[in-house]
């Protein structure tokens, strides 16, 4: 018998933490309600008492395809009881909130970076994303999409230029008036489970449904459909494509703050880092110091201007959400101090009367 979860990319030494729970993967979260499928079905979910209590940082919390393990209620709806430990996770700096990462989704194996070739072009924000990326330490895979708006030069020239500054990461030129996406398809593969990432407008859920194809939306998948059996953005969904490959999708990020691995950036701007060895001082800033490799790399034109800032930019991003990391830790922790300080108050005069 074929495992049903197979087909939602469950890996085949997959090792259940909580056998005592039927083993799940969540499709939809939205607040505290979630939508996952086990062997026996689709249940609408909600958190228990206990796993909603017993989180405290909400990273921890389920999110779009996370394993799970539920306790069946009914036909339709069940308890999320544990969120099991994650294979990777697509996280960004969370908006609103004081150095949080906020993960966008679970167990990933690619993330789709998706980009229009209208005015959506942007070099410095396909840097920032392959950087986020690769701090999660996810595979990232370059679209380019709406290619039918450019000439075929133009179309060379940026994929050239994206090349340039992928660091080894695919590009893929993308229309949607092509005929087949086999180029995109090779990423995606049976079981494996990709994410798209990109601005609103990038052209995200017109992928979606040609890679989703109509077949499978009698499936599950149905519910990622409107009326006229479009896919909409609304909020993130994993579903399943018509090759096997599993998706997510993620409506319009149009903030993807850096959490703060600094492996991103090396990667990234794997030149930079290159450069910065061959300094003359150790420790150098690259601003003011004699035999700075970086500063004449700049002069003779071997990095480009443009590419230096954006590296300085997100570098100062991550450096800040470091330190905000470090403070916020310390405030939670002079907070649990004052709190356990006055517990034991409340204890100490309760055995006084
Ligand atoms: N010319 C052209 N237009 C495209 C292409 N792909 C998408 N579009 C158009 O671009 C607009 C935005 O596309 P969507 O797929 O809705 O973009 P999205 O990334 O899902 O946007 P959000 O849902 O806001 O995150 C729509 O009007 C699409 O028809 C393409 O390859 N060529
Ligand atoms: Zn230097």
């Amino acid at each position: 018998m074929i495992n049903h979860l197979t087909a939602w990319g469950l890996p085949t030494n997959y090792q259940n933490p909580t056998p005592e729970f039927q083993l799940a993967r969540v499709l939809k979260a939205h607040k505290s309600n979630y939508e996952v499928v086990a062997e026996s079905g689709i249940f609408k979910a909600t958190l228990s008492g206990k796993l909603l209590h017993s989180t405290e940082d909400p990273s921890d919390n389920p999110q779009v395809g996370d394993w799970v393990g539920i306790m069946i209620f009914d036909e339709q709806t069940a308890f999320i009881m544990a969120c099991h430990p994650r294979s990777s996770a697509l996280q960004r700096a969370s908006v609103g909130a004081f150095a949080q990462a906020q993960v966008l989704a679970a167990n990933i194996d690619v993330v789709l970076i998706v980009q229009g070739m209208d005015h959506n072009y942007n070099l410095n924000r396909l840097e920032r994303y392959l950087v986020q990326v690769r701090a999660c330490a996810i595979e990232p895979l370059i679209i380019l999409t709406k290619a039918d708006l450019c000439s075929a030069e133009e179309c060379t020239e940026r994929k050239e230029a994206v090349r340039g500054i992928a660091n080894g990461a695919r590009v893929i030129l993308h229309s949607m008036f092509q005929e087949d996406s086999e180029e995109i398809n090779q990423y995606l593969s049976q079981g494996k489970t990709a994410v798209l990432v990109g601005s609103s407008g990038a052209g995200k859920s017109t992928l979606v449904n040609l890679l989703m194809g109509t077949t499978h939306m009698a499936t599950a998948s149905i519910s990622a459909s409107n009326a006229k059996g479009r896919h909409t953005t609304s909020h993130r969904e994993l579903v399943q494509l018509q090759n096997g490959a599993l998706l997510i999708d993620t409506p319009g990020t149009r903030e993807f703050g850096l959490t703060d691995s600094p492996e991103g950036i090396e990667m990234t701007f794997e030149e930079i880092s290159q450069l910065s060895g061959s300094c003359k001082f150790r420790g150098c800033t690259h601003e003011h110091e004699p035999g700075c490799a970086v500063q004449d790399a700049l002069e003779d034109g071997r990095l480009e201007a443009r590419r230096w800032h954006s590296y300085q930019k997100l570098h100062r991003e991550q450096d800040h959400y470091g330190m905000d990391k470090v403070q916020r830790r310390k405030k939670d922790k002079a907070l649990g101090k004052v709190y356990r300080s006055a517990q034991n108050d409340s204890r100490r005069r309760k055995g006084r009367s």
